[in-house]
């Protein structure tokens, strides 16, 4: 029996003088063999120093986010190096420990260096901000969890006062000195390596609103304010009209159905920009539902209000070209944008007339080529649809639930129906209506559109603002939405109040603190086009319909569903919309 025969063997084989040899020498090594500790130390101290020196030589200084890719693949390169040359020196296992216990001392000495820097030696070391904030970016995304950073740095400012260190290398502040030392024509602040502007581009070319030297900014505006002269608006406003016309026929259609007004608001304006800026029609008024532009451009949007503008993510997945909704948004702004240049009657007055005429110029002095072009095509829907929509939704909001302003409104604006135009308004006409225009500006200040307004670095000498200095290259910002709703510069900040608009001295403490236009050379270049739409879209409103809030709705979705995304969106709130008594002057729908 063959076993038989193996025991006696092998139980020869234990005891032979051999064996006991070579079971003594595997019992006393260790299962893996590692590499002996004197050898790992000079490694790891020489690691360690790297590490330090890499902060203090490298991270320590200017802005890094745009070049994320590249810090993670030298790293992991060079790991990858090191792990092959340990194998090959010291056999796997050694190896393998010996090239962690590098890497992990590099990293731990990299980030205690980082950290202890950030808390002790910063020069914002005296800005009071959260814990977290001052030690690491990722307060940012942390803020941002729902999606209501507006919310969290309002609670900041409450909890730290007027200036708060919301980043290691980010200052917030509430401050009317703050807003002229920051965005004035003569500010020494730049968007050059300050943040989310840096990543905005569409392969490699910034749009007017993300071009980060003045140097391009100066003459790309210089075509863009082209598209917002008086005579351009002229040529507009009929389009404005039309979507108007389309949004009273909608809601006649619907028929006194609860209406997701929140909805809508951002639809009018898409249609709009659709028109006025690309001599398009998108008709999503009429479908009732965001089409896929418009859904890729919340989505877009969405993303960044999720990262909380934490630009290095956003950076790599640029380079890396990640985000299919991304791309998809390029691909359809590209097709739309070349569509337009594409038309015989190129005649047409819209705001892409004025791009392609530089552009086709024989001396351009902005569109150079047609990625800028594409760019400042995309721009055109971001900068008009959200913005004008966050406003329309608020104020179909507040209306609702101060209904009086509906029909003193509609007392005013019926003076001036037909005054220019036959059965029309004009924007001209609503214009000189105070009250209209401080139903709009109460709006626009208790939820201001462009909620936070961009970072700007400071430069080299740094700034000083309501007595405290602020060093050079730090990230600054006036967010606007918590500086509206400031009692330091508001009675009542809270408060729905349109008269304060009609009577400042008693409840705006600075007019100074109203910037939902933003000022300076970066302010809104198309204030007048955003005023006039909405002012028409809300007189025509009014004219034709009251509104309440639909039956169930209490209005709290509004606000609690809202999100910070980069620009404030409203919100669901239904309404149900009746006919203005008289029957005279309740709309009748037109084509
Ligand atoms: C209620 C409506 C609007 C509001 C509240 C608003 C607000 C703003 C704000 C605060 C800025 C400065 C943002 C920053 O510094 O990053 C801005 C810039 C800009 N807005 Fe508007 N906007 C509105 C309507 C429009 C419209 C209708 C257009 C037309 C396309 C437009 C196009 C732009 C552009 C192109 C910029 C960049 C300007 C520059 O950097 O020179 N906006 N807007």
């Amino acid at each position: 029996m063959p076993h038989c025969h193996v025991l006696p063997e092998s139980s020869n084989l234990l005891s032979s003088p051999q064996t006991a040899v070579i079971m003594d020498h595997l019992i006393q090594r260790p299962l893996f063999p590692t590499p002996d500790k004197l050898d790992l130390v000079i490694p790891c101290l020489l690691a360690s120093a790297t590490g330090f020196l890499s902060h203090t030589l490298y991270f320590i200084r200017g802005f890094h986010d745009t070049s994320a890719l590249r810090i993670i693949l030298v790293h992991f390169t060079t790991f990858l190096c090191l792990t092959g040359y340990s194998i090959t020196q010291l056999g796997v296992f050694p190896g393998l420990i010996t090239s962690t216990a590098i890497a992990l001392s590099y990293l731990t000495t990299l980030f205690t260096s980082i950290i202890t820097y950030r808390l002790f030696f910063h020069p914002l070391r005296h800005i009071p901000g959260p814990f977290l904030a001052k030690i690491t970016k990722l307060y940012g995304p942390y803020t941002a969890r729902n999606g209501q950073m507006h919310l969290e740095q309002t609670k900041l400012f409450k909890k730290y006062g007027n200036f708060v260190r919301i980043a290691p290398n980010e200052v917030f502040m509430l401050s009317v000195e703050g807003i002229q030392k920051i965005h004035a024509r003569d500010s020494g602040c730049r968007k050059l390596n300050a943040g989310i502007y840096d990543v905005i581009h569409f392969k490699g070319a910034h749009n007017l609103n993300s071009v980060l030297t003045r140097e391009e900014h100066g003459p790309r505006r210089k075509i863009w304010e082209r598209a917002f002269t008086t005579k351009a608006l002229a040529i507009h406003e009929p389009k404005t009209r039309e979507v108007c016309h389309r949004w009273l026929n909608k809601i006649a259609s619907l028929n006194g159905q609860p209406i997701n007004t929140s909805l809508f608001s951002l639809l009018i304006p898409f249609d709009h920009m659709g028109k006025v800026g690309f001599s398009y029609e998108f008709r999503s008024i009429e479908a009732g539902e965001e089409n896929r532009m418009l859904h890729l451009l919340e989505s877009l949007f969405g993303q960044f209000g999720r990262t909380g503008e934490l630009c290095w993510p956003l950076s790599i997945a640029k380079d890396l070209n990640l985000g299919k909704e991304s791309a998809e948004f390029d691909r359809l702004t590209m097709e739309m944008a070349d569509r337009r240049a594409a038309e015989e009657d190129s005649n047409k007055g819209d705001i892409l007339q004025h791009f392609l005429d530089d552009m086709r110029s024989e001396k351009p002095i902005a569109f150079f080529n047609k990625n800028i072009f594409y760019s400042d095509s995309a721009l055109v829907l971001i900068g008009a649809t959200d913005t004008i929509g966050v406003v329309l939704s608020y104020l179909f909001y507040h209306l609702a639930r101060h209904r009086v302003y509906q029909d003193l409104l509609h007392s005013h604006i019926k003076k001036v129906y037909g005054e220019t135009i036959p059965e029309e308004f004009t924007d001209r006409d609503l214009s000189k209506i105070p009250l209209l225009d401080a139903l709009i500006n109460e709006t626009m200040r208790l939820d201001n559109p462009v909620a936070n307004n961009g970072p700007r670095l400071t430069p080299p000498e740094g700034i000083t603002v309501d007595g405290i200095h602020i060093p050079g290259g730090v990230a600054v910002r006036v967010p606007g939405y918590a500086l509206h709703r400031s009692e330091e510069f508001y009675l009542a900040p809270e408060e729905f109040k349109p008269e304060r608009w009609l009577d400042q001295a008693k409840f705006v403490k600075d007019r100074e603190a109203f910037i939902p236009w933003l000022v300076g050379p970066n302010n809104c270049v198309g204030k007048r086009m955003g005023m006039a739409v909405v002012r028409l879209v809300l007189a025509y409103t009014v004219y034709s319909y009251t509104w309440n809030s639909a039956p169930g709705e209490d209005g709290k979705r509004i606000y609690s569903e809202s999100k910070d995304n980069l620009i404030l969106k409203a919100g669901t709130f239904n309404a149900v919309f009746t006919p203005r008594e008289p029957r005279g002057l309740s709309y009748v729908p037109r084509q």
